[in-house]
């Protein structure tokens, strides 16, 4: 059975700290974020990607397994390990700190790439910190870009703008280069402001459409999302709530957005959901337990109806 939604990068073992600075174990990573998410809103998910033949690469796959993504299209090597990070929490928000330089998805190269699940998938999802983490890696995205394109699916790319991975020329550089080949760019608005130099949300907008892709969803964290296509844009506002921790919170939006613009074509309505499913997502710490399942977040949707 073909997948409908692939995700392709770097998956991780995380430490979240806690009030009582003690480190809870979680499962991080943007891209395997997203395809958790889009797997709970009840999509057919699968995963892209390398991990270390240690005990958090197993880690990472038995979450998969649970989480009904599929692993197919996932290479345990026993060459190199699977990367981890630390998020801490200060006055700025979260910071993370990584220890995934030389990991197994670094080493993930073109030729490694799944080309017949890529060429039967529907969507294609993918970002700046899948390119960031090696070379090979970038030119892996290209690759994959490539291989859906050619069969007529759909790539989403979120920028995730890791300065911590690679300097802001080269982001700059390669970012633009590969939204310009997709179709869906979910830009969050710091890194936006960062890669566009930019800083009006409707001038972002129009640098991303001005790409050539057909849907932009600029996230604006409490703000909500401004989402544009090249006839219409609108502006849908968040849900407020009280926010623990924001790890997440993007790659939740992402996934929750691909498996309801799967079902339902439309951008607007795929924003308006996948707002709601990063607004329950804040409210726990780490990037994956706090995600909402559908149910959670078709009852969220009624109560900020009523
Ligand atoms: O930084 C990385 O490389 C990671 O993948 C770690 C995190 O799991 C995501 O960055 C969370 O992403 P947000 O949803 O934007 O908070």
């Amino acid at each position: 059975m073909p997948i409908d939604i692939l995700c392709l990068g770097e998956p991780m073992l995380e430490f979240n700290q806690q009030p009582d600075g003690r480190y809870l174990q979680g499962h991080g990573g943007d891209t395997s974020n997203c395809a958790i998410a889009a797997a709970r809103q009840g999509a057919s998910v699968g995963y892209i990607t390398h991990v270390g033949q240690d005990v958090f690469g197993r880690s990472l796959l038995d979450l998969w397994t649970r989480e009904g993504v599929d692993t197919s299209c996932v290479v345990s090597r026993p060459d190199a390990h699977t990367g981890i990070y630390f998020v801490t929490h200060g006055e700025q928000g979260h910071e993370f700190s990584y220890l995934r330089s030389g990991s197994a998805a670094s080493l993930m190269r073109p030729e490694d790439l799944p080309l017949q699940a890529l060429q039967n998938c529907q969507i294609l999802h993918v970002s700046g910190i899948s390119q960031a983490i090696s070379p090979n890696a970038a030119d892996t995205v290209f690759a994959a870009t490539k291989a859906v394109k050619s069969h007529g699916g759909i790539v989403s790319y979120d920028t995730n703008l890791r300065l911590k991975l690679w300097p802001l020329e080269r982001a700059r550089a390669v970012v633009h280069a590969a939204v310009a080949q997709c179709d869906i760019a979910l830009p969050g608005l710091d890194d936006a402001i960062q890669l566009t130099g930019r800083d009006d949300p409707q001038a972002i907008v129009d640098f991303y459409l001005g790409l050539g892709v057909g849907v932009v969803a600029l996230t604006l964290g409490s703000a909500g999302v401004l989402v544009a296509t090249p006839e219409e844009r609108r502006h849908i506002s968040a849900p407020q709530v009280r926010a623990v921790d924001a790890t997440g919170a993007g790659d939740t939006f992402d996934g929750a957005f691909l498996a309801r613009f799967l079902e339902s074509r439309d951008p607007f309505d795929a924003a308006n959901y996948a707002n709601t499913a990063a607004a329950l997502a804040v409210q726990g710490y780490g990037a994956v337990a706090p995600m909402p399942d559908r149910a959670a977040v078709l009852a969220g949707l009624a109560n900020s109806e009523r």
